[in-house]
């Protein structure tokens, strides 16, 4: 049996955080819904927009009664988030969290509120955009939201968790949270490593002025260019937090480019075309699987 949840308070009222309390009032409007930000702005945009039932200015009294509180702040700032909502938990309340890395997340959360039950979660949802206007309620239909309770975390409240994200449209994997660290470093990380490389690296291209990278940007470059305008602060915290998963893919991933290039050296096509045609057959299974989230407008409001 899953407990209750009549009333979710949401701190980190940003894309996430908004969408969160956006598609709560969409598909749960029996469930109340209260938030806090840290930046007086933000709160003020929130109420503005009316996501929530009601915005605190503090972060103890926004979590006051509620059954579930999710942290929707930066990775790095999870601990502190954590600290400043202590004072108005409820005993029962049931902390959760969406950031984008696990392991280290657990740790501190379940450090900063002893005696309370952590269930942490991530929605692997998102675009490149930030701030409580770019949330929408439809974010994490289809999508996958995956629960990493530590092994102790009581069944009823790990059930509560997961039910809320599938009745916010999500199908819900529990994994360990190492693991998560790890697979998530190889989907997530890494391609936003990538892609904050290259765009960089094409805008210093002494031959080639800005101008010409902006003029012909188109397919492939454009694609990369979406990607590494998401969120400076988030991706920071995220890279510091799954420093060592994201360091060992990058290790691997190191190896194989050089074996590309060595192809290219080398004039070895048939290595090239192997490589190529390996990685269009997985694309092809992506898209057989239903999961192709690189349809055109994916990204903007539903
Ligand atoms: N953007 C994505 O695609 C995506 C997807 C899945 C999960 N996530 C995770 O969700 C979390 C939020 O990301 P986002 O994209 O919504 O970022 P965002 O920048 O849109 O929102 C974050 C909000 O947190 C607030 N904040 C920062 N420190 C705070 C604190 N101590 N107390 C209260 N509020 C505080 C900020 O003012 C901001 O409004 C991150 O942990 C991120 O890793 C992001
Ligand atoms: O499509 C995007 O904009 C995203 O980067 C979303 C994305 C991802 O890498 O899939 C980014 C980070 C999150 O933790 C989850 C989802």
């Amino acid at each position: 049996m899953a407990r209750a949840i009549g009333r979710v308070a949401i701190v980190g009222l940003g894309l996430i955080g908004s969408s969160v309390a956006r598609a709560i009032k969409a598909k749960l409007p029996d469930v109340a819904v209260t938030g806090h930000d840290a930046d007086p702005d933000v709160r003020a945009e929130a109420r503005a927009l009316g996501f929530c039932d009601a915005v605190s200015d503090d972060a103890a009294e926004a979590v006051e009664g509620a059954d579930l509180v999710i942290l929707a702040v930066p990775v790095g700032r999870m601990a502190d988030a954590a600290a400043a909502i202590a004072p108005g938990l409820s005993a029962h309340a049931i902390i959760s969290d969406v950031g984008s890395s696990k392991a280290g997340v657990g740790a501190a959360l379940r450090a900063a509120l002893p005696g309370h039950v952590v269930v942490p979660a991530h929605p692997v949802a998102g675009t490149e955009n930030s701030g409580p206007a770019a949330g929408f309620a439809t974010l994490f239909d289809g999508r996958w939201c995956i629960v990493t309770p530590a092994p102790d975390a009581p069944a009823d409240a790990v059930a509560a968790v997961t039910g809320l994200w599938q009745a916010l449209g999500a199908k819900v994997e529990t994994m360990d949270a190492a693991h998560h660290d790890m697979v998530l470093a190889v989907t997530s990380h890494l391609p936003h490593l990538i892609a904050y490389t290259i765009v960089g690296t094409a805008s210093e291209l002494e031959e080639v002025t800005e101008s010409e990278v902006i003029k012909y940007s188109a397919g492939g470059f454009r694609d990369f260019t979406r990607i590494a305008a998401s969120d400076p602060v988030m991706w920071r915290d995220v890279f510091l937090a799954n420093r060592d998963a994201v360091l060992a893919t990058l290790q691997r991933f190191n190896e194989d480019l050089t074996a590309l290039q060595q192809a290219i050296r080398r004039g070895d096509g048939d290595r090239l075309e192997d490589w190529f045609t390996r990685t269009r057959a997985i694309r092809r299974s992506i898209i057989e699987q239903g999961q192709d989230d690189a349809a055109p407008d994916f990204g903007r409001k539903h």
